[in-house]
């Protein structure tokens, strides 16, 4: 696929692709904190937080250059765990519209995410465009700070936080209110601290 021409005709997209994969039921590795999910994500080489993914190939559907981006950055067997049209959650236009974003999402067990976390420092992009992999806290500590609400002060690449907070509610981890308080917590921590 590689470029879609705009609706107005003049500027082809290149098409982009990022996935979340994630486990439900974390609490049974961490009792003490509540561990809602497994959600994996990424440290880029720029130092922002984001999925792995990225643009694809002129020639490729966006399904095979995920595939292909996910096993160069986290060496994810495409032979176990592709990716396909039916993980697809979202697609958008970048803000400078140079880019169509598509967004996939797929539930594994908790076994497999922590198989897939494993292979990411064996991927031929660790050290290089991928730092490494990052869990997402899915817990939150009596301070109401500490866990979710902080991590969300991070920098996140492009729309990456907030395709993360679509997911964890479309996939029923946490209701829209729970985010919300981790939002206004988040929000109460960096007054304080970052300003
Ligand atoms: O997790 C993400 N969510 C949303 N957009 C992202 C994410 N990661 C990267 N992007 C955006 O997508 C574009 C291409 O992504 P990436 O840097 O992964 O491509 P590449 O690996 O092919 O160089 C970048 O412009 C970046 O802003």
């Amino acid at each position: 696929m590689g470029k879609t021409w705009g609706k107005n005709g003049e500027k082809p997209y290149r098409h982009a692709a990022h996935a979340m994969i994630y486990a439900p039921d974390g609490k049974k590795l961490w009792d003490m904190y509540e561990n809602k999910a497994v959600i994996l994500m990424m440290m880029r080489f720029d130092g922002y937080i984001g999925f792995p993914g990225g643009i694809m190939d002129d020639g490729e559907t966006v399904e095979f250059g995920l595939n292909r981006e996910l096993e160069e950055e986290i060496g994810l067997d495409p032979t176990r765990h592709s990716f396909t049209k039916e993980d697809h959650v979202l697609s958008y236009v970048t803000h400078n519209k140079r880019l169509l974003l598509h967004f996939y999402c797929k539930k594994v067990t908790l076994e497999e995410c922590l198989e897939i976390e494993k292979r990411t420092i064996d991927a031929d992009e660790y050290g290089w465009e991928v730092l490494g992999p990052i869990r997402v806290p899915m817990f939150t500590l009596n301070d109401n700070e500490r866990g979710l609400p902080i991590f969300l002060s991070n920098k996140f690449i492009g729309n990456a936080k907030e395709e993360l907070l679509y997911c964890i509610e479309r996939e029923n981890i946490m209701t829209k209110e729970e985010i919300q308080l981790a939002l206004e917590n988040c929000e109460k921590f960096k007054a304080r601290y970052m300003r």
